[in-house]
């Protein structure tokens, strides 16, 4: 087994998302309940042994579906993965497939976001220290090229890269507002991984999302507009391929990244050193330690 981290922590994170809220085949595992200055993630973690690799299994809505898109606590979620020593995530959502080309059971490997919720918090960094992270390539290209290759290696129908349209929710879209989603030229919509992905980045974690199509929402002149039986019913037949990407993609996620990701705060704090108040430095030590150990006496 690789990945010489102590028992209760991993490097590889996964978040199961609308579905996917356990891993069969995870062994030795052990539930860890993480408590976070942002309060509680939605779930217990289960840190296990996946095809030999210690991985951290995060239920995104909590086992049960118990927790709404906009009442999901994502800062929870991304602290807990990242004090457990997790640095690569990968996020497996249900989205709907804005595009005829994108069936129903096709895996997308989406490579950007637009991000439309209203009423989440979306950073780390909102009292006693300011940072601004680029977003320009919201995803790891590193984790995605594994993923992919993964995806093809179990037969998946897979769309590498793509836009994901962020929507609050729950409520689906209206015709209209689908259609509009449609003359931008999104691949895929969903509602949950904003602001997933730029906490994801805030935390210097690489973050790729595996994205199940489930419907074609409600912009289809032929096909049923999208219900949660209808979702439920495609995953139903998807998720056993979607557990067979993650056990082919995690052995081969490279321990030592290469990417940027893992510098995402290098030159992204702009608050100097010695006006971080006290708070923001305890709540966010495991965030921004390194980076503001690097910069100290530099202002
Ligand atoms: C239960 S259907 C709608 C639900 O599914 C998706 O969630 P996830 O990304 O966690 O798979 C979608 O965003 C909605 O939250
Ligand atoms: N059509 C859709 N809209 C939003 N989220 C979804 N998740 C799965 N299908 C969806």
């Amino acid at each position: 087994m690789t990945g010489s981290k102590k028992a209760g922590q991993a490097a590889i994170g996964i978040i199961g998302g609308s579905g996917l809220y356990d891993i069969e085949g995870l062994e030795r595992v052990r539930e860890v309940r993480v408590r976070t200055p942002f309060g509680a993630p939605s779930d217990a973690i289960r840190v296990g042994v996946l095809g030999g690799i210690r991985v951290a299994f995060l239920s995104r809505h909590g086992r049960g579906h118990r927790l709404s898109p906009s009442s999901i606590n994502y800062r929870a979620n991304i602290y807990a993965l990242k004090s457990l020593g997790v640095t690569q995530v990968i996020s497996v959502s249900a989205v709907g497939s804005m595009k005829e080309s994108i069936r129903p059971g096709d895996v997308v490997l989406p490579d950007q976001f637009i991000d439309l919720t209203k009423r989440r918090v979306s950073t780390f960094f909102d009292e006693g220290i300011v940072a601004h992270v680029g977003f320009g390539e919201p995803v790891c290209s590193s984790v995605a090229d594994v993923l992919e290759q993964a995806g093809r290696s179990v037969g998946a129908r897979l769309q590498r890269g793509g836009t994901y349209v962020c929507m609050e929710g729950p409520q689906f879209s209206t015709k209209a507002e689908s259609r509009l989603y449609r003359q931008w030229g999104v691949d895929v919509i969903g509602m949950t991984n904003m602001p997933e992905a730029k906490l994801a980045r805030e935390a210097e974690l690489c973050y790729a999302t595996v994205a199940l199509a489930t419907d074609y929402d409600c912009w289809h002149d032929t096909e049923e507009a999208v219900t949660v039986e209808a979702i439920l019913a495609t995953l139903h037949k998807n998720v056993a391929l979607a557990k067979q990407l993650l056990k082919a993609a995690v052995p081969k996620l490279a321990p030592d990244r290469t990417c940027v990701c893992h510098e995402a705060l290098r030159t992204a704090i702009v608050t100097a050193p010695d006006c971080i108040s006290a708070t923001a430095k305890r709540r966010l030590n495991v965030l921004i330690a390194p980076s503001v150990r690097t910069r100290k006496g530099k202002r």
